[in-house]
């Protein structure tokens, strides 16, 4: 019997922070139809010929501000490490491979690695725990598209989500003790925004997303998909786990692109209104990454940290990531073995 193979797969990042590169990344991001879901035509206008070329010189200084001389990205780096630490976890029955979305490395050489291993199934983890059409949903149809070219298919299997992993919710909590919670006036889930369109796009019952005002707070049977729905299962769970009361918390989306309305309430908005409010110390989680990456480290910690301040604020402090928390490893292990 040949090793079972694990592919874990994170959104991806630039090779570099020079702006050729971060151009480079920009565009197959974005090309992408899941993530700017409109005519291919009209995509190749909107991207290649006014967002990327505006975007990509401000983004390249942002991911200067975050690289590392020694490790580069910190969503490249950190994934790298869950690999490793799953790799040891698992021990040689496994062979346990990292891929990235878009750029390196690629989905489609971790699978030539399993294909040539010979591994006897393949288990695909796209490591966001909510699910999005624009993130998991852009993996998994890589991967079956590669998969589909090869005469020979294992067996192969995906995980849709894993917004309310208790290991996962586990060690967002562990995280946050450090910073000692009880010090704050109040605590914010912030996750990555979508558009409402494609919320509205994803529900294929057609009567569910965003017909009501709070339809996509609460988690059903009916909405089980539904990016929002999940996040706030996931929010509500880790504050379960603390201790945290609903008065205590708000659950708001960050990282909005373009006119669009997206998701709401936005991040910059809720920051704003703690500031009016008098609140002077937000703790914030970020439980749609795994991992810290631009949207974390700078978004969160520098941003809306100065932002806050601008208003009256005192301190914005980020909970990590999960990075290479033993805690989120033993998730990755239940996920493979369950
Ligand atoms: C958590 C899951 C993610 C979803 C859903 C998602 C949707 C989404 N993102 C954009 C546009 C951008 N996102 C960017 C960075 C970024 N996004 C995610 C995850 C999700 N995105 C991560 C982990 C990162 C960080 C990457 C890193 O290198 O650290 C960026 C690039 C950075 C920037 O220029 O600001 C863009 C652009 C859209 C349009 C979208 C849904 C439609
Ligand atoms: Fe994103
Ligand atoms: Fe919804």
């Amino acid at each position: 019997m040949g090793k079972k193979g694990v592919l874990l797969v994170n959104l991806g990042t630039p090779d570099s922070a020079a702006t050729p590169d971060v151009r480079k990344y920009l565009n197959e991001f974005l090309m992408d139809g899941r993530v700017i879901d409109i005519s291919p035509v009209s995509r190749a206008i909107l991207v290649r010929g006014i967002i990327v070329p505006f975007r990509a010189p401000k983004s390249a200084k942002l991911y200067r501000e975050i690289w590392s001389d020694e490790t580069g990205s910190p969503l490249l780096h950190y994934s790298l490490m869950q690999q490793r630490l799953l790799q040891q976890r698992l021990g040689d029955e496994y062979m346990v491979e990292l891929a990235m979305r878009y750029q390196s490395p690629s989905i489609e050489s971790a699978l030539e690695r399993l294909k040539n291993a010979l591994v006897s199934e393949i288990k695909v983890i796209a490591l966001f725990p909510q699910y999005a059409s624009a993130s998991t949903g852009s993996v998994y149809e890589k991967v079956m598209k590669l998969v589909s070219q090869w005469l020979t298919i294992p067996n192969i299997s995906f995980t849709n989500s894993f917004h309310d992993n208790a290991l996962m919710i586990e060690a967002f909590a562990q995280n946050a003790q450090k910073h000692q919670p009880q010090t704050y006036d109040h605590i914010l889930f912030s996750f990555h925004g979508l558009p409402q369109r494609q919320m509205v796009k994803s529900d294929h019952t057609h009567n569910h997303c965003l017909k009501s005002a709070n339809c996509c707070q609460t988690l059903t049977d009916a909405n089980k998909f539904c990016y929002s729905a999940q996040s706030y299962d996931t929010a509500r769970l880790i504050a379960a786990k603390m201790g945290i009361g609903k008065d205590q918390y708000t659950v708001c989306f960050q990282s909005r692109l373009g006119n669009d309305p997206w998701v709401q309430p936005y991040t910059s908005q809720v920051i704003a209104d703690m500031a009016a409010q008098g609140k002077k110390r937000l703790l914030v989680f970020c439980p749609a990454f795994v991992a810290d990456c631009l949207e974390t480290v700078y978004e969160v910690s520098v941003e809306y940290h100065e932002e806050f301040k601008a208003k009256g604020g005192e301190h914005v402090q980020l909970v990590e990531s999960l990075n290479d928390n033993p805690l989120f490893i033993d998730a990755l292990e239940e996920m493979v073995k369950g």
